[in-house]
């Protein structure tokens, strides 16, 4: 691969309000250093991409946000959140999920009906009122759209929705907690192209409502949906810009040479 200057970077200031920054954010895999002082700032109400190639560190720096890499890595830095470093040690890490949810790869929905798939995690939070728990069903699947789809059947096993009902289903999880801003890895990368335009119309839509990141491998997603792109290589934050100048006017060689495909 063409040897690249990891130190040249381009990073925008944003003119929003902040969702979350992250502050000298560090990744270690054993010695496996796989983020590299990683200082960005997050926009609320906007959708953000990671891109880059792959093992670059997109789903590394994205599951430190809401602290899933706990067992698996040594995080370093700080991630502000409402005046709060959410990476201190002395943070409730549910808490934070709670107000930062996560949307994975492959849909897993539990095996219980549509609805319990939805109620069962706010329960757990202590929601016990019937009529809130209906509310935020209704809500969470509208939402998601996938109310009209399946409101005359909410006792049906979430496991006999296709794959990208599934999957709206978990965003449907996700947004049920009220949280701020939402996480997703490659939310459409195991879908059908019918499915991916689905999904990506409801982050549109969510977007009124959530600050969202997004991993995603596809660039024409990423120029579609995003508002902002950071172009991450070999675990550097290399730029980070509205997404419109980072594909058509990118600051750094390196980015250039990614997103016109004349990468390695
Ligand atoms: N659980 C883990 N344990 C050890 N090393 C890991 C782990 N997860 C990721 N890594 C390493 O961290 C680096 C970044 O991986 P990561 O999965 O974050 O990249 P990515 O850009 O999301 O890749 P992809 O697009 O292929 O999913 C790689 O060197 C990878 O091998």
């Amino acid at each position: 691969m063409k040897e690249y200057n990891l130190n040249d970077s381009y990073i925008t200031n944003i003119p929003e309000r902040k969702a979350l920054t992250t502050k000298d954010l560090q990744v270690y895999y054993g010695d496996n250093h796989a983020i590299f002082d990683a200082n960005l700032d997050f926009p609320r109400y906007k959708i953000t991409a990671l891109i880059g190639a792959s093992g670059c560190g997109k789903s590394t720096f994205l599951r430190c946000l809401n602290r899933m890499n706990d067992k698996v890595a040594k995080v370093d830095g700080e991630i502000m959140y409402r005046n709060v470093n959410i990476n201190d040690p002395k943070i409730n890490v549910y808490e934070v999920r709670q107000h930062i949810g996560m949307v994975f790869q492959r849909p897993n929905p539990f095996a219980k009906s549509i609805q319990e798939n939805i109620t069962f995690a706010l329960k757990n939070a202590g929601i016990k009122d019937k009529t809130e728990l209906e509310k935020r069903l209704e809500q969470s699947l509208k939402g998601a759209a996938l109310w009209d789809e399946v409101k005359d059947d909410l006792n049906k096993s979430a496991l006999a929705l296709s794959g990208g009902q599934q999957q709206r289903l978990c965003i449907a999880r996700s947004i049920a907690m009220h949280p701020d801003i939402l996480l997703l890895d490659e939310p459409a990368s195991a879908l059908d192209p019918i499915s991916t335009s689905k999904i990506e119309e409801t982050l549109q839509e969510l977007k009124k409502d959530y600050s969202i990141i997004i991993v995603t491998h596809n660039l024409q997603q990423a120029s579609r949906i995003s508002d902002y792109t950071a172009f991450l290589h070999l675990g550097h934050v290399i730029e980070y810009n509205s997404t419109a100048n980072v594909f058509t006017n990118p600051k750094i060689q390196t980015t250039e040479d990614y997103v016109s495909g004349n990468f390695g």
